[in-house]
């Protein structure tokens, strides 16, 4: 039995990914949450003939509360996206309220579940995550995850054009690290499945990490004001969640760059901070998932000078990613 719940489900992402989540068969309860309309998508989603039952719920008569009783995976797309001009940071001062407010309510009602989080900025959001459930004694590091899958997702699909075959999409997977936004994303071509041509040219090499690590302005820009990526996160969220609720049922063996938190030494946390050679407390890397979150974070394996230059180079914006979050929640403003 999993039960998996969406908060900011009658959103952009909430809507097509409560669908996803509605199609996978291991969901067997489906709790929907927004501000807005989560009881008419779930009425909608619970005619689709799969097991989950689904149930939507507002904020009045303890709505949060009741979605989150027995949540085994809480996913949050809640919060507002770019317009063009915009960076994710400039999203903070509104997103970063709404996911302290719904992870109290986590930390509150459900402290075991594993925390999927969608909302930017990611490099601050998961810190701040991490610092309510700090503040109610119920942290535990390999709970809480940044969902990157998008730019996983994404280099899949960039390389692929490159190789000039789309129809390698599904089995191209490259690592991506670092964290989700501009130059903190940074993908590990030379660790590709599907080694690129040695004779490319190094500026179509150049622009394609550049694509990947500036994907989401591509969409926010054809957009034109209406919103961020939706759908290819939905596709990317669900297919993360996927492999936690996977994980979750005793499945083995399943590895996921996800942005998670590097206090855990046991599990490799102080390793990946040395060969960054940065007390950072926030990372994205290959994590290999269990029944109790996180149960490996894998170092970044061999990889290139250039590529060594791009993990440098996105240090100081997570640094200041991350204090930013932790602050948010520790230092509340008067
Ligand atoms: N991690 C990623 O890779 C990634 C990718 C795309 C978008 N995002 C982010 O996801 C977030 C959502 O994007 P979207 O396009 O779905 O936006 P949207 O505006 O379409 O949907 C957001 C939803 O959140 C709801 N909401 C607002 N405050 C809430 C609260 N307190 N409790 C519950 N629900 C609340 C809104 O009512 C709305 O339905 C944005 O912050 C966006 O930047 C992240
Ligand atoms: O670009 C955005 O603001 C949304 C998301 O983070 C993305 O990568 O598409």
């Amino acid at each position: 039995m999993v039960k998996a719940v969406v908060l900011g489900a009658a959103g952009g992402i909430g809507q097509p990914l409560s669908l996803l989540l509605k199609s996978n068969p291991a969901v067997t309860e489906l709790g929907l949450y927004d501000i807005v309309n989560a009881p008419g998508v779930a009425v909608d989603l619970s005619h689709i003939a799969t097991p989950a039952k689904v149930q939507g719920y507002l904020p009045p008569d303890d709505g949060l509360k009741k979605v989150l009783t027995g949540a085994d995976v809480v996913v949050i797309p809640a919060g507002i996206p770019r317009k063009p001009g915009m960076t994710r940071d400039d999203l903070f001062k509104i997103n970063a309220g709404i996911v302290r407010d719904l992870a109290t309510g986590i930390a509150t009602t459900a402290p075991k579940a594993f925390v999927l989080v969608i909302s930017n900025p990611v490099n601050s959001t998961v810190p701040i995550v991490a610092e309510v459930f700090k503040k109610h004694g119920v942290f535990d590091p390999k709970r809480i995850f940044g969902v990157t899958t998008l730019d996983v997702v994404r280099a899949s699909t960039f390389v692929s054009e490159v190789l000039g075959d789309l129809s390698l999409t599904t089995s191209v997977t490259v690592p991506v690290v670092g964290g989700h936004s501009g130059v903190t994303i940074v993908p590990l071509l030379s660790q590709s499945s599907h080694p690129l041509p040695s004779g490319l040219q190094q500026s179509t090499v150049d622009d394609l990490i550049n694509r990947i690590q500036f994907g989401g302005d591509e969409v926010v820009k054809a957009k034109d004001g209406a919103g961020s990526a939706t759908l290819s996160m939905a596709y990317a969220g669900a297919e993360f969640a996927g492999k936690v609720i996977r994980a979750l049922k005793g499945e083995k063996g399943i590895v996921a760059p996800t942005y998670v938190n590097l206090a855990a030494d046991k599990v490799g946390g102080e390793a990946l901070k040395k060969e960054l050679g940065k007390d950072l407390e926030y990372f994205s890397a290959p994590v290999e998932l269990g029944p109790n979150g996180v149960e490996k974070i894998n170092g970044l394996g061999k990889i290139t000078p250039a590529e060594t230059v791009l993990v440098k180079a996105a240090l100081p914006d997570l640094a200041t990613n991350i204090e930013k979050g932790v602050t948010f929640v520790q230092v509340p403003k008067l």
